[in-house]
């Protein structure tokens, strides 16, 4: 089978996309300090992005997390791969994902991070895949609604592959 990606949305799409966010952002968060959560990998290139064109006072952590399945419940439990380096307690926090699929990673990641204290706790993502919801998930700030189809491109991967690129494409496998 081969890969092909079908663009869609183009680089300039997404630089637009993100400039639009940070403005919202630039004026709901105006006169605040704002703590963003990059959730690696996926969300890298959005995160960076994002931040350059934010004109309000920034800190920045990371981490990265997955979550599983148990056999009983649909929404899973947490594995938390990689910590905040720092308390959030106080702040006010933005996660910033790449993509929301089934729901069960933010909501899991909402709840515990919820649980840290912080003075307010956002939602941004770049991608939100509604058909595919299992776990309901609060979500502040959208960039693109899409369809049940499966993404790269942009920090999105398949096995890995297509992060770098510079658009976000439709994966499909064709017969050689
Ligand atoms: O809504 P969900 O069905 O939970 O899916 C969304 C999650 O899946 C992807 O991460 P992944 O675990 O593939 O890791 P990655 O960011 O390193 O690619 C994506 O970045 C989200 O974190
Ligand atoms: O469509 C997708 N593409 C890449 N990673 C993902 N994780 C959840 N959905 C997707």
């Amino acid at each position: 089978m081969k890969e092909v990606i079908h663009e869609m949305f183009s680089e300039e799409q997404v630089q637009n996309k993100i400039v639009e966010i940070a403005e919202k952002l630039n004026k709901e968060y105006a006169g605040q300090s704002l703590h963003l959560i990059c959730i690696l990998k996926g969300s890298i290139f959005f995160f960076t992005e994002l931040a350059k064109h934010l004109t309000i006072p920034v800190t920045m952590d990371f981490m990265v997390v997955s979550s599983y399945g148990n056999g009983t419940s649909s929404s899973g439990n947490l594995e938390i791969r990689k910590d905040l380096e720092e308390p959030i307690e106080g702040l006010h926090c933005l996660i910033v994902e790449d993509i929301i699929d089934s729901g069960n990673t933010l909501s899991l990641t909402r709840k515990m991070l919820q649980g840290r204290g912080p003075a307010s706790l956002k939602i941004c993502t770049l991608l939100d895949k509604p058909e595919r919801r299992e776990t309901q998930v609060e979500v502040e700030y959208t960039g693109f609604v899409i369809p049940d189809a499966f993404v790269v491109g942009y920090g999105l991967d398949y096995a890995q592959k297509y992060r770098n690129l510079p658009y976000i494409g439709v994966l499909e496998f064709v017969e050689e």
